[in-house]
């Protein structure tokens, strides 16, 4: 067992982890980030992470959470009846069985996403996800992370989402986008952080540099504001 895994069964006896996934909420709501926005969703959010943006505003699951089996999790998200599956976090990709929830999702034909940090490898990913990846900007507090060898595992359907809380975060952006060929690779959105940036701002900065980024606010928050399981 590697010490991450060993992290997260202390205090749990062995056999009841085997082949679960340790989960902090399952919801249904409407897609509020990225390519799917809008959609209805059922959203499965693991529970625990490596990293700790700064902004960060699901630390909620960072601890906690229920271990459930993968055909339990399945049962659960076809009760909702939606088409989209958004796989998240926490940092999903933290447990080792997320690969296998994600495969299964596909196999039983949902429309499959996947909210990750950008810290952790992505190469195993079943080619059929629409992997969110995050590259994280220093205002996150978590740049160094950033595993930039993951941008060769990015399928055209795939997206790189920056989220930015300052002028010198958007610089930063505007670098990597250049350097990195990232809009060669797909879709790259721009994010502001929730009451860091206001959303105009950034907007205008995106017209005023004919930056090749899709804007995104995150529609959740308009509708609910920060409600948790929305
Ligand atoms: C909560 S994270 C979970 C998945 C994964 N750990 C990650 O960081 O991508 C889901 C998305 O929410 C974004 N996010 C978190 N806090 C935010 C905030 N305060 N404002 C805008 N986006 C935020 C993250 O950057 C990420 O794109
Ligand atoms: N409605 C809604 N859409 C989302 N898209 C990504 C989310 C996330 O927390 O990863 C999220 C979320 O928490 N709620
Ligand atoms: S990686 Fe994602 S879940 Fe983890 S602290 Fe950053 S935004 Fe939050
Ligand atoms: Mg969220």
């Amino acid at each position: 067992m590697s010490g991450h895994d060993a992290r997260e069964a202390s205090g749990t006896p062995a056999a009841a982890v085997a082949g679960r996934l340790r989960i902090t909420e399952i919801f249904h709501s409407i897609q509020g980030e990225a390519d799917a926005i809008g959609w209805r969703t059922v959203f499965v959010r693991l529970t625990g992470c490596p990293l700790r943006c700064v902004w960060c505003d699901t630390e909620y699951a960072f601890h906690g959470g229920n271990w459930h089996a993968i055909d339990d999790i399945l049962a659960e998200v076809a009760t909702h009846g939606a088409k989209h599956v958004c796989v998240t976090g926490g940092e999903p990709l933290a447990q080792k069985r997320c690969l296998i929830l994600l495969r299964k999702l596909c196999d039983a034909g949902y429309e499959v996403s996947l909210e990750t940090s950008g810290a952790l490898d992505v190469s195993a990913v079943d080619p059929r996800v629409h992997k969110v990846m995050d590259l994280k900007a220093p205002g996150s507090g978590e740049s160094a992370r950033n595993l930039w060898s993951n941008l060769d595992h990015l399928l055209p359907h795939d997206q790189v989402k920056i989220v930015i809380a300052s002028r010198a975060d958007y610089e930063w952006a505007c670098a990597v986008l250049a350097e990195r060929t990232l809009a060669d690779r797909c879709m790259v959105l721009f994010s502001p952080v929730w009451s860091k940036v206001e959303p105009r701002e950034l907007a205008e900065w995106i017209i005023a540099d004919k930056l090749p980024v899709r804007f995104q606010l995150q529609l959740h928050k308009l509708l609910w504001n920060d409600a948790r399981g929305k």
